[in-house]
């Protein structure tokens, strides 16, 4: 039997994993989804089929989804998790496990917040997930059985890949893939810029911008695709792809990437400083 998934907080990230979940074929039954107001209620369950509970209409919104669900998704920002935690900790069936995808909350804090002994997994997800293609970490917490583990990544290989990594691990992660697809949008963004600054109409930068990154990520797919050589296979020697990578190379493109994710790694750690007092 498909378990009850409740969704805490269904804004970008855990709508991304619900519309993920909806595509893979879990039943709008087995789903629940809670929104702040009924504003965002609307689109969701135009989109989704899912009605949400609405916490500004019902005060018991985000404890009637908890208590109805096998798994709960907390999805509402870092700043909020502890205090959701603590909202829904009455709600919760012993085995319910509560997973978050948020940035910065430990899984010692989660812990504190819920019941003793209820089960926790720690995941960074990234919003690909929405069209199942999402990479995605988890981390179990220390009353997390491998079952019930296994019963999240269940959840999330619906929507893109899992890979399992020790907590010390995940602001590392956060840092590569969960704040990455915005740094690839970016390039897109760059590559119309350059598009529309070397004469292009807007309308041709912006198709030929989004096509490119967007196709050179299908060459991308398969497991074992190495994009060292697939970059080599479009770069002619002595020819144009030579001098832009070049062009990349000598002005530091692969620090600058390095350092970007550093960046957002060492604010994940920070949050975790603020936020988890650990
Ligand atoms: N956006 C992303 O790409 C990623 C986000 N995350 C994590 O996901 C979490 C959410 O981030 P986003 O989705 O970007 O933010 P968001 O603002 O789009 O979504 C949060 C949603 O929660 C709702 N909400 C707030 N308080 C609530 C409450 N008490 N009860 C019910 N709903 C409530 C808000 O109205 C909003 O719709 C964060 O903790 C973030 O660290 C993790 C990985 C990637
Ligand atoms: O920007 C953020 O803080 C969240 C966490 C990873 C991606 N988005």
């Amino acid at each position: 039997m498909t378990p009850v998934l409740a969704f805490l907080g269904c804004g970008s990230m855990n709508g991304s994993i619900l519309r993920g979940v909806l595509a893979s074929g879990v039943p709008v039954d087995r789903v629940r989804a809670t929104v702040r107001s009924a504003e965002s209620a609307r689109p969701l369950e135009e989109q989704t089929g899912v009605r949400p509970y609405v916490t500004g209409e019902d005060p018991e919104a985000n404890r009637r989804a908890a208590r109805e669900a096998d798994v709960v998704l907390l999805g509402v920002k870092p700043v909020g998790v502890l205090e959701l935690a603590r909202e829904i900790a009455p709600a919760l069936r012993p085995g319910t496990v509560v997973a978050s995808v948020a940035a910065g909350i430990s899984i010692a804090a989660l812990e504190r917040a819920l019941p003793e002994g209820q089960p926790v997994v720690r995941t960074m997800p990234n919003t690909p997930s929405s069209v199942r293609r999402g990479v995605v970490s988890v981390t179990p917490g220390s009353a997390t059985t491998p079952e019930q583990t296994a019963a999240v990544r269940r959840v999330l290989e619906a929507v893109g890949t899992v890979v399992e990594v020790p907590e010390e691990h995940v602001d590392a992660v956060t840092g590569v893939s969960g704040s990455g697809p915005a740094y690839v949008f970016l390039l897109a963004e760059a590559l119309q810029q350059a598009g529309e600054r070397m004469g292009l109409p807007a309308d041709v930068a912006r198709v030929l911008a989004r096509e490119t990154v967007s196709g050179a990520g299908e060459l991308l797919r398969p497991e074992d695709a190495d994009p060292a050589a697939l970059r080599r296979a479009v770069t002619s020697p002595k020819g144009t792809t030579d001098r832009a990578i070049r062009t990349f190379q000598e002005n530091g493109f692969e620090d600058l990437v390095a350092a970007a994710a550093q960046a957002s790694a060492d604010r994940s750690a920070e949050l975790t400083r603020e936020l988890s007092g650990d």
